[in-house]
């Protein structure tokens, strides 16, 4: 979190439709939504305004975020919220990660993943992926993981302040529930039984690495 993030300028400028989510991701536009909507903020999406995708060209989960916010401020005019996130799993030392996304398609073009026939991203096959690796490692490795969210947040001047969440959990097999996205069906945070995909919406919100940077964002913007 930055210091000039308090500043009262930022309070007066998210207005209602005053503010793009800057993702392409259904399942993270309609999450940010229900995050904002209690205050009052009804921001527009990329894609509604036909904004293009960026290329993900960050090593770090901050570096995608920021570049993610700043392209959409910038062509929008509009402050730009955007957020960068995916699973880490310990044993594998922190993959997919920053990659996450990428886990889901036919060919990712990563070391140690197998090309597939198919097209577009899709979770099963990224689920059943981190599944595969963490079989072929010796019995008994841990199946601890980590979600991260990194949201930044870019005002058309070209400030930039950013916020980063944690959920810590458990990795399972097979995949269980059919809510939330991504991953969220092989995800069970620690001192919980249900996945993530078993979950509502609101028990996800409770816990997530999303709401967790969410809440470092409200309390520096709002
Ligand atoms: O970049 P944008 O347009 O926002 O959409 P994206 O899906 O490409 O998003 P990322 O580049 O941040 O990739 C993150 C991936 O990590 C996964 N992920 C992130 N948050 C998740 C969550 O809360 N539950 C399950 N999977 C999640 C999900 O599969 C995402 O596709
Ligand atoms: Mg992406």
């Amino acid at each position: 979190m930055n210091e000039e993030s308090k500043e009262p300028q930022a309070i007066r400028k998210l207005a209602p439709g005053r503010l793009v989510i800057a993702s392409h991701n259904e399942g993270k536009v309609r999450e940010i939504r229900a995050l904002l909507a209690p205050y009052g903020i009804e921001p527009v999406s990329a894609a509604s305004l036909d904004l293009p995708e960026p290329e993900e060209t960050g090593t770090t989960f901050v570096a995608n975020a920021e570049l993610k916010a700043m392209q959409a401020a910038d062509l929008s005019g509009l402050p730009a919220l955007a957020d960068d996130s995916g699973l880490c799993v310990e044993a594998l030392g922190n993959a997919p990660g920053i990659f996450s996304a990428r886990w889901g398609l036919p060919d990712p073009g990563i070391e140690g993943i197998e090309p597939e026939a198919g097209e577009g991203r899709d979770f099963d096959r990224a689920m059943r992926r981190v599944n595969a690796k963490l079989d072929a490692l010796p019995e008994g490795t841990s199946r601890a993981a980590h979600f991260v969210c990194a949201l930044a947040l870019a005002w058309p001047d070209g400030h930039v302040e950013w916020f980063e969440g944690r959920v810590d959990g458990t990795l399972i097999w097979p995949p269980r529930g059919d809510k939330g996205f991504g991953y969220d069906p092989m995800f069970v945070p620690e001192g919980h039984g249900r996945s993530f995909g078993e979950m509502a919406p609101e028990a996800k919100h409770a816990m997530s690495h999303r709401a967790d940077a969410f809440a470092q964002l409200v309390a520096a913007v709002f």
